[in-house]
């Protein structure tokens, strides 16, 4: 008989914090993940997708209540797995929020249930809005960046006023809580951080300036909300939330497993990418691919207003008596998006994995352009008018070339956004720093750098975004925190040189210039309706 084992079960593993959560509530899917303070360190992560609605042609929803359960999902989650590695969620010191941004949602004060779906930033309902306001400025004008100096934005379908201005013309139930003074509105930072600190009991109706500089209704210069851009919108001040900087102490979690732990960071995912990529001094920028695709060039405390087509943004403001940083902003609404739509509504794909697979496999894209204007473009045309086009087929073009078109399709546009750049600020960038979903593709990036000519950095983590977050909110609680000391022991960041002549990129940048030309003011390019008559043998 054997002798009898004593077994010891080994001691569970240790990991000692202290922690900082941070919640990336992005277009495609929410997260929840979990740093060493102060480093870039992932410890753990959950991450969940979030479900689009698309109910009309050019609406994109989602149910602000199923945003709200997939992130306390996503906490629960990351904080489970930060158990099994040894960790204690008593050790997460505090988190911070960013978010996909100008998505707006309306809710009713008394319930705290939302009165409405929340209209995703893509979403294209608004046009008509944007014809009706463009009727309102004085002398006929028509211009589209009439308030660009008030708040650093072109009137379009993007920004969360123009949203807002559509409900309360066209939900009921949205106009008569405005009146009776029971709305309440706010972007996905504010619908998130309502809910998790008590809700309609005790949750605290807060936005930042980055966010709140994205909604065409705050002074870019005060920072506050403009009692000029309200009048425009026909908006009440009453159903807008306090604007606060990006790191300071928002309110505590009020139920759940983080349970008392406290929020101080808010960023747009975009200018949260800028300070996870320590973009924190004047001339440094960076493009994150996700959904869209977004260049953000800091301008330091200092406003720019562009001529060329981009935006002027709050960067971040690093506690309530900071300095803002600004920044100049080239959006493009189509990036990582134009792959869903290959692989929803055209099965030319099955998964992102393959995209790299199949575009590896030509040599070119066999001059074939794809501009994905689903929406309108965005920077640097704000032509709500465009609509996708593919251009160049011919007998010998295959799936894999419009798999790589599509790619050099988002190359292309972050071309067009930096000549704006380059126009505005006069100083040529000698490298960008890119992030987010589309920057694992190899491939891509060496488009990216062949296209535009520049060196390409690929950030050390693909979840710059939550790192920033991450780090305003560790900011906040430990002033000696040094942002732009180096986070990673792992050595430089890759580079990627571009490999082709600048007469083939310029050659290729035409011919896509002439793709633009054919996908922009499609909607509104019909015949003259005599000649639609006779067309149709009327
Ligand atoms: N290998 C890849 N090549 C190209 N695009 C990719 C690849 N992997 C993911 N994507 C795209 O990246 C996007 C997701 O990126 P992510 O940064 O998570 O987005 P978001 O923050 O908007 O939710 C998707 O639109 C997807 O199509
Ligand atoms: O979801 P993303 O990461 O593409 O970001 C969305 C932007 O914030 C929209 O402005």
């Amino acid at each position: 008989m054997d002798s009898p084992t004593t077994e010891t079960t080994p001691p569970p593993p240790t990991l000692s914090g202290p922690f900082v959560g941070a919640i990336d509530e992005g277009t495609t899917s929410a997260r929840f993940i979990i740093f060493r303070a102060g480093t870039d360190e992932i410890v753990c992560f959950h991450q969940i997708e979030v479900e689009s609605i698309f109910q009309k042609e050019g609406w994109c929803e989602q149910d602000p209540m199923a945003i709200v359960n997939t992130v306390n999902e996503c906490i629960a989650g990351a904080c489970k797995k930060l158990v099994a590695v040894g960790g204690k969620v008593e050790e997460i010191i505090t988190i911070g929020i960013t978010n996909q941004r100008e998505s707006t949602v309306v809710w009713d004060k008394n319930s705290g249930q939302p009165l409405v779906n929340a209209i995703i930033w893509l979403d294209n309902r608004t046009t008509s809005t944007v014809e009706e306001l463009l009727e309102t400025i004085p002398n006929n004008a028509r211009n589209i960046n009439y308030l660009r100096p008030l708040c650093g934005l072109p009137l379009s379908p993007y920004f969360s006023g123009v949203k807002l201005r559509w409900l309360r013309d066209n939900v009921p139930a949205v106009s008569q809580a405005m009146e009776k003074g029971t709305a309440m509105f706010g972007t996905i930072d504010t619908w998130l951080m309502y809910n998790l600190t008590g809700g309609k009991d005790c949750g605290v109706h807060k936005t930042d300036v980055t966010n709140a500089s994205r909604t065409m209704l705050m002074n870019i210069e005060t920072l506050q909300w403009d009692a000029n851009l309200l009048k425009f919108f026909g908006l009440p001040k009453t159903i807008l939330p306090e604007i606060c900087s990006s790191a300071e102490f928002y309110g505590s979690i009020a139920q759940g497993v983080l349970q008392g732990i406290g929020i101080t960071s808010v960023l747009g995912d975009q200018q949260a990418a800028l300070v996870g990529q320590q973009c924190l001094a004047k001339g440094q920028a960076k493009a994150t691919y996700g959904t869209g695709c977004f260049l953000l060039y800091n301008t330091g405390p200092s406003i720019v207003h562009s001529t060329h087509g981009l935006l002027t943004t709050v960067g971040y403001q690093l506690g309530r008596k900071a300095v803002p940083f600004y920044a100049l902003e080239g959006s493009v609404s189509i990036a990582g998006a134009a792959f869903n739509w290959l692989r929803d509504n055209i099965n030319l794909i099955q998964n992102s994995g393959q995209i790299e697979t199949m575009a590896s496999t030509v040599d070119n894209s066999l001059d074939v352009y794809f501009v994905p204007a689903f929406n309108g473009l965005y920077a640097p045309y704000w032509n709500q008018d465009a609509r996708g086009v593919i251009c160049g087929l011919s007998e010998e073009t295959t799936s894999e070339h419009i798999v790589r078109a599509t790619l050099e399709a988002v190359c292309f546009q972050v071309r067009d956004i930096l000549d704006s750049m380059h126009k505005d600020c006069k100083i040529p960038l000698a490298k960008l720093m890119v992030d987010g979903g589309m920057t694992v593709n190899n491939l891509f990036l060496q488009l990216q750098s062949d296209l535009v000519g520049i060196q390409v950095l690929r950030a050390k983590i693909a979840e710059t975004t939550a790192l920033g977050a991450a780090m305003a909110a560790y900011k906040a609680v430990e002033s000696r925190y040094q942002m732009e000391a180096p986070l990673s022991k792992s050595g430089p960041r890759e580079a990627i040189k571009p490999s082709i002549s600048a007469t083939d990129r310029n050659l290729r940048y035409q011919k896509w210039k002439m793709a633009i030309d054919r996908s922009l003011n499609w909607e509104t390019s019909t015949l003259p309706q005599g000649e639609r008559d006779a067309f149709d043998g009327a």
